[in-house]
């Protein structure tokens, strides 16, 4: 199997539903990447061991998934010095606006890269993540340029 060079996290099964849309982009435009669960509150020694371990096994980019009181991508962030991306998962009892908060509001020195809530969070997660690998990468640079012009052909002038 190839190296994955992005590590999807999600704090539970159930943000798979979500993070799915990162792994999809990442398909679409061939970048390897390996999907686990990985918990700050459930599973804190799993996730020690995964972020201090990150780099050294190869990864260059993590994209951490989690919703509610949100941990996971600051707590990955502070054990390791490779970019981190956020993505806040919809909660149900406050719609993802206690997963972006905390996601986004860290204190300055450990930075995590914050997207949207839910799925488009999710996809442009998996495309910033391509942008960094794509600047010391140019046939990824390659195809995240077409990936894009697609998108852009795909947009009809008229409504109707
Ligand atoms: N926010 C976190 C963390 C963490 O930050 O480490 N671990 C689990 N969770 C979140 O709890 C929510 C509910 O989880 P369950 O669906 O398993 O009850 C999920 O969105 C998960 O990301």
């Amino acid at each position: 199997m190839a190296q994955p060079l992005v590590g999807i996290i999600m704090g539970s099964r159930s943000d798979w539903e979500t993070m799915q849309a990162c792994a999809d982009i990442l398909t679409a435009l061939d970048v390897t990447f390996e999907a686990k669960i990985v918990s700050a509150h459930r599973t804190p020694q799993r996730l020690y061991d995964y972020a201090t371990g990150a780099a050294e096994r190869g990864l260059k980019v993590i994209v951490a998934g989690a919703g509610g009181a949100a941990h996971l991508s600051g707590m990955a962030a502070s054990m390791t010095a490779l970019p981190v991306l956020g993505v806040p998962v919809e909660s149900k009892a406050l719609k993802g606006m206690d997963s972006l908060l905390s996601i986004a509001q860290m204190p300055g020195g450990i930075p995590v890269g914050t997207l949207a809530i839910g799925k488009p969070g999710a996809i442009n997660a998996g495309l910033l993540a391509a942008a960094i690998l794509a600047l010391s990468d140019e046939a990824l640079a390659g195809r995240l340029a077409d990936w894009r012009a697609a998108q852009t052909e795909s947009v009809a002038e008229n409504p109707e």
